[in-house]
């Protein structure tokens, strides 16, 4: 399956970096960091749709995705439509790097989700460094333990962490944690098909005091007025404004729908 192989290169990639920056200063640049503080949580909890606009290169189920426009152009786009901003920064399978995150950083007073494949510590702290504000913990990668573990490690570094779910039991996982923000792939991650029915399915699981997001495979006004029907607080979207000439407008209509 894609993400044991994303999994194992991650691992690699883990293991070189290390070797350059190790933990310890991993740790002390987090402590370090001096932040303005955006917070993910609020950004999707106010009223209304919230939308959390994504920037990606390639993904497995797309391969390498054209880019319409550079990267300041897409922040600037972003600054003025969503709420909050998606940022890959996994290198061998979505082309993305810490780079890019610390280029929106710089340019951006969203809130930025670090999208990868959280697996160590080390990548909390370095999330930290790079100016995110929330992390994504996978439950299809993660056992109890570590999630729990690495809930507490973003909190404690005044991260979010978007946890995110694609079935019955990992929602109960999601639940068990506690977690504030709990987000529904619509990607099945073996063969890639998309269902909305998934979000369907887990919204009525997750309380109305869970900031609740639907992901992937927003594409059209018809996806977006059938989830807005199933009450969830946010979309995440990667392919719909990487493939749109204008995302901003793109979003604003989204949102009036
Ligand atoms: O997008 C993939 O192919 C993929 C494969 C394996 C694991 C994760 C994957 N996607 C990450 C994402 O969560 C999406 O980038 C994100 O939800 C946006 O999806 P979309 O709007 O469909 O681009």
């Amino acid at each position: 399956m894609i993400l044991d192989d994303i999994v194992a290169d991650k691992k690699i990639r883990l293991a070189e970096q290390k070797a350059k920056t190790g933990e310890d200063e991993m740790k002390r640049l987090a402590a370090a960091y001096r932040g303005n503080g955006h917070s993910f949580y609020e950004a999707l909890k106010k009223p209304g749709l919230s939308i959390i606009g994504e920037f990606k290169k390639a993904s497995p189920s797309l391969g390498d995705i054209p880019q319409k426009m550079d990267l300041m152009e897409r922040i600037k786009e972003y600054n003025a439509s969503v709420d909050a901003i998606s940022c890959l920064t996994e290198e061998d399978h979505f082309h993305g790097n810490v780079g890019y995150l610390k280029e929106i950083r710089g340019k951006s007073e969203l809130p930025i989700l670090r999208k990868d494949f959280m697996i160590d510590e080390y990548q909390f702290y370095e999330a930290k460094t790079i100016g995110a504000d929330a992390v994504l913990l996978i439950a299809a990668i993660l056992d109890d333990a570590q999630m729990k573990g690495f809930y507490k490690l973003a909190r404690s570094l005044g991260l979010d962490a978007l946890v995110e779910v694609h079935d019955e039991e990992e929602m109960e996982r999601a639940l068990k944690l506690d977690a504030r923000i709990i987000g529904v792939n619509n990607r099945n991650l073996r063969d890639f098909t998309i269902s909305l029915d998934n979000t369907k399915r887990l919204r009525g699981m997750a309380g109305a005091d869970k900031v609740f997001v639907a992901e992937s495979g927003i594409v059209t006004d018809d996806d977006v007025l059938t989830l807005k029907e199933y009450q969830v607080d946010a979309f995440l979207i990667g392919r719909a404004f990487m493939e749109a000439d204008n995302p901003k407008e793109l979003a604003k209509h989204w949102k009036a729908l």
